[in-house]
Parts: structure tokens; sequence; C-alpha cells
């Protein structure tokens, strides 16, 4: 399903611009639409299609430059290593998501990361320069009050793919960097975007 989201930047002709194409990976009902719409159109909406893979199109000012931003918006299949293999191939940048509120959605995420690994210390050997930035994500951090999975669990699991760690809320617009040499005191405090940060990493 091709979802053409409204760009704020209704002046440009999408087609000019250079592409720029972002995989949002992730098990069920951690927020990974919510996160898509927010970085497109700074909106939360509360319901959107479960379970669909969606190509949402939309134009983004990554660093200063506007791209036509491709973003797949992925299924519970998107979890399976065929389809992450083929997302490091096409993609400019994955994002890799859990719910900080869901154990689950965590521990399925670190079982794709832990067979990412060898796929990606392989690429870097062979082509390093086709290795894709990617971000793990904890998103809905927001219901700090109801965390079951650490800042430290995110952290770790980042680590073990060597990237960076977030925390975001999709209903609050928030995200931070979290890394090992915090505080975590202070949860969801600054107002970057991670998909703008994964997007920049690689423009
Ligand atoms: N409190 C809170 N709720 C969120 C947040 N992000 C998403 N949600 C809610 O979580 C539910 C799932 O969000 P989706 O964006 O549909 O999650 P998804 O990962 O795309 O789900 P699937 O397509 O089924 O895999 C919805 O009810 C959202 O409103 C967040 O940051 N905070």
């Amino acid at each position: 399903m091709v979802m053409e989201v409204t760009s704020p930047r209704l002046g440009l002709n999408p087609n000019a611009l250079r592409e720029f194409k972002l995989v949002v990976v992730g098990p069920r009902k951690v927020g990974k639409s919510a996160l898509v719409v927010r970085f497109l159109t700074k909106r939360f909406i509360n319901e959107y299609l479960e379970n669909t893979d969606m190509t949402c199109n939309g134009v983004a000012d990554l660093d200063g430059e506007n791209f036509r931003v491709n973003i797949q918006d992925t299924s519970e299949k998107g979890m399976r290593i065929s389809s992450i293999e083929h997302y490091i191939r096409w993609a400019d940048a994955i994002m890799l998501c859990f719910s900080v509120t869901d154990a689950e959605s965590y521990k399925k995420l670190r079982e794709v990361a832990v067979k990412m690994v060898d796929k990606l210390n392989d690429l870097a050997e062979k082509e390093p320069s086709r290795v894709p930035p990617i971000v793990v994500v904890g998103n809905k951090c927001d219901l700090d009050y109801f965390r079951k999975v650490s800042r430290q669990d995110g952290y770790d699991l980042a680590e073990l793919l060597k990237v960076d760690y977030f925390e975001t809320s999709a209903r609050e617009g928030w995200s931070r960097l979290v890394s090992r040499a915090e505080s975590f005191s202070d949860p969801c405090s600054s107002d970057n975007e991670t998909l703008g940060i994964v997007a920049s990493t690689a423009a």
C-alpha cells in the first residue's frame, strides 16, 4: 500500500529532488506507523492500519537539503532475515524499533539483531560503503510508568550492532539519544526527530 503523506513543502516538485530511502522495522504495535507519520506530518494519530506494509512518500529537509523521502513502514514480515537482507541492500538507512512498554517486542528485535550482526560484519568487510546507517529506537517513552525495558537494555541492543540508541515518543514528539555515559534521570527531554537524524547521517 502506498500512502502519500501531505508534505509541508507543497511548492516543491518532489520528482526534481534526490530520493532518500528509509526502512522502519520492528515487531507489531511498537509504533512504527506513528513514528513515520509524526516525522512526515508532525502529528500523532491514534490508530493506523495494522500490520500492513506501507510506502510513505513525502518531502523532508535533511541537513538543509530537501529530499524526496520514501519510507517503508513494514509489517511483521519485515522482521524475517530475508527481508532484512533485502533492506540492507536497498535502503539508505534502517530504523529498528521496539516499545519500552513491551518486553516481548524487545526480545523479538534482539533476536533479529543477533541474526543481522554477521551479515553486517560480512558486508562491512567486503563493501563497507554499502552498509547503511542503522539506529535502534525504543518508542513510547512517554509511558515511563509502564516501562518494561530499561534504557540499559536498549543501549545494549544498539551496542550489539555498534549503532546509536534513541528513546522516542511518537505521541509526544520526543526523541533522545541514549548513551552509556548518560545519567538516565531525565527521560525524553529533547525534541529531535529520530528519523531525521537517521536520515541526515546517511544523506
Ligand atoms: N503512548 C504512546 N502510544 C503510542 C506511541 N506510538 C504509537 N502508539 C500507539 O501504539 C499503537 C500501535 O501504533 P502503530 O503505529 O500502529 O504501531 P505499528 O508498529 O505500526 O503496528 P503494526 O502495523 O501493527 O505492526 C497505536 O494505538 C498507537 O496510538 C507512543 O509513542 N506513545
